[in-house]
């Protein structure tokens, strides 16, 4: 009887990867150790924000999705400029809302989504500790209550962020899928 192969993955390997979560649950952090780990560019979508969108957050102000979508669709375009030119990258990104994670995926199956979570209690805890950053943390409670949690549909790669950091980027590594069908 013939042997049947053992089945491939379809998941094609990622080229770029969103590291997305509120502020400071550790996208510049994380996402710049795993980059260096995967020898991928790195890149911060907070140097995206047009200043009246930081202006605004500095000022202790929710952005509205108004002020995200020229946001998010910029860095979508890089994502793809990136691509298009046979690069990789990882983007530190918020994403909070699937309806954001859309417009960066735009049904992409090697972009990846990569959700970093953790507890308002931790993350409250590092913020406040964080210094000369612009967000205040008082913004943290109404990224919580803006975050959509990323769902079985969007193939998140989900890493607990309760860990040293060169332990968060192992368990990401460890859940990229293998196949070389890119
Ligand atoms: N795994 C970790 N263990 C301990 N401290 C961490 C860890 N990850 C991040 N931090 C610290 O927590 C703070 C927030 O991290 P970071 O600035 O990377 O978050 P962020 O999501 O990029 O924030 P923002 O979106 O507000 O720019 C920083 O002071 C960082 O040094
Ligand atoms: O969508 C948003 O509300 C913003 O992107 C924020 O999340 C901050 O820019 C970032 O986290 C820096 O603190």
């Amino acid at each position: 009887m013939p042997v049947s192969p053992e089945p491939m993955t379809s998941e094609p390997r990622p080229r770029a990867l969103i590291v997305m979560g509120v502020s400071g649950s550790g996208k510049s952090t994380v996402g710049e150790a795993l980059a260096q780990r995967l020898g991928w560019r790195y890149e911060d979508a907070d140097a995206y924000h047009p200043k009246a969108n930081v202006a605004k957050m500095s000022a202790g102000q929710p952005l509205t999705d108004d002020d995200r979508w020229p946001w998010l669709k910029a860095i979508a375009a890089e994502i793809d400029r990136v691509i298009a030119g046979g690069g990789h990258i990882v983007f530190g990104c918020s994403a909070l809302k699937g309806a954001y994670r859309d417009v960066l995926v735009h049904g992409r199956d090697d972009i990846r989504i990569v959700f970093l979570d953790g507890s308002r209690e931790l993350i409250g805890g590092r913020m406040a500790a964080r210094k000369n950053h612009f967000m205040p943390a008082g913004l943290l409670d109404s990224q919580f209550a803006t975050l959509e949690r990323p769902g079985p549909d969007e193939r998140p790669i989900i890493a607990s962020i309760d860990a040293p950091v060169a332990t968060i980027v192992d368990d990401i590594v460890g859940q990229l899928p293998t196949s070389t069908s890119d």
